[in-house]
């Protein structure tokens, strides 16, 4: 039986623009449940992560902002998360800024022995507090969930970390700061950049992902920051990088993950319905979620 769990993270603390915390309300509106609704046999809507209204507060010690906020609320969504996958559900997280990926990650990786990860996104998401440029900590979550940086970050459901290096695949990369560039060569991440996109085509790209992680990993969390692809397609997000993925090459990239069976959790991020053009970014990551699971024209 094919059971699907939709959990919304409404937290915008990872960033400074508001605004994304109704990530999962415009997913949510953009009818999540009604197109997936066929793919599956059932379909739990657990609601959202209570978040609340909690007031910017910058770590003194770390410079981080909303440190402490951002480790209590990922506790919360690991414990839901961890819950959903015991109950034999597949996780389907909605957020909220990326900053949430630290919280999915520690509630999935615990299942498996060599999680692999895809990382679609323009960012890396790799900086630590001494290398960031924002203090921001959805610029963060890949990093931490490697094991690397503030330990309020990293030791998220008590152990640390929760993927390696060699079991990522960055995809559409296009605006990595210089602390970023450094950990990539130094641990080895796979990465492809938008020359590597343009250069093989899409296709290509996903052959090799899938055959990559296939060969090292026993389940695959697909982490999909919307801005990722090109701000064209997806405007509604915090931090736009021209020059991105197109609407047509995520569709086949979620389509070739669906055809291998490899993708064992998910999560759509940075969706931002106040910077969006009438929901556009929120209705791509439903019609992207549709190619994820299955659906099929003919
Ligand atoms: N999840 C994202 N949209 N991250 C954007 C990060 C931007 C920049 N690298 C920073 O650290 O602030
Ligand atoms: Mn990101
Ligand atoms: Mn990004």
């Amino acid at each position: 039986m094919r059971k699907l769990s939709i959990i919304g993270m409404p937290m915008d603390l990872g960033q400074m623009r508001r605004g994304v915390d109704m990530g999962p309300s415009a997913i949510r509106y953009a009818g999540i449940n009604e197109r997936l609704k066929p793919l599956f046999d059932e379909i739990h809507d657990m609601g959202d992560i209570p978040i609340g209204r909690p007031e910017v507060v910058i770590d003194k010690e770390s410079n981080l902002r909303n440190l402490d906020l951002v480790a209590e609320k990922s506790t919360l969504l690991a414990e839901k998360v961890d819950e959903v996958i015991q109950s034999g559900s597949f996780p389907l997280v909605l957020g909220g800024d990326h900053s949430i990926a630290i919280g999915t990650l520690a509630g999935v990786s615990k299942h498996y022995t060599n999680l692999g990860v895809i990382w679609y996104d323009a960012h890396g998401d790799l900086n630590t507090a001494e290398t960031s440029p924002s203090g921001n900590i959805h610029g963060m979550p890949l990093a931490a969930s490697l094991g690397i940086g503030h330990h309020s970050l990293t030791d998220i459901g008590g152990y640390s970390p929760k993927i390696k290096p060699e079991h990522v695949v960055i995809i559409g990369a296009r605006a990595l700061d210089e602390g970023e560039k450094i950990l990539i060569k130094e641990k080895g991440i796979k990465v492809y950049t938008m020359h590597e996109i343009d250069r093989l085509g899409m296709a290509k790209v996903m052959e090799e992902t899938i055959a990559y992680l296939k060969e090292r990993t026993d389940g695959v969390h697909l982490s999909l920051d919307l801005d990722g692809l090109d701000p064209n397609d997806a405007p509604g997000v915090g931090t736009p990088v021209m020059g991105g993925i197109s609407y047509r090459e995520s569709h086949l990239a979620m389509e070739m993950l669906e055809e291998a069976r490899i993708i064992t959790s998910a999560e759509f991020v940075e969706v931002n319905p106040i910077l969006d053009e009438k929901n556009k970014t929120a209705r791509a990551a439903v019609e992207l979620m549709g190619s994820l699971f299955g659906e099929k024209l003919l």
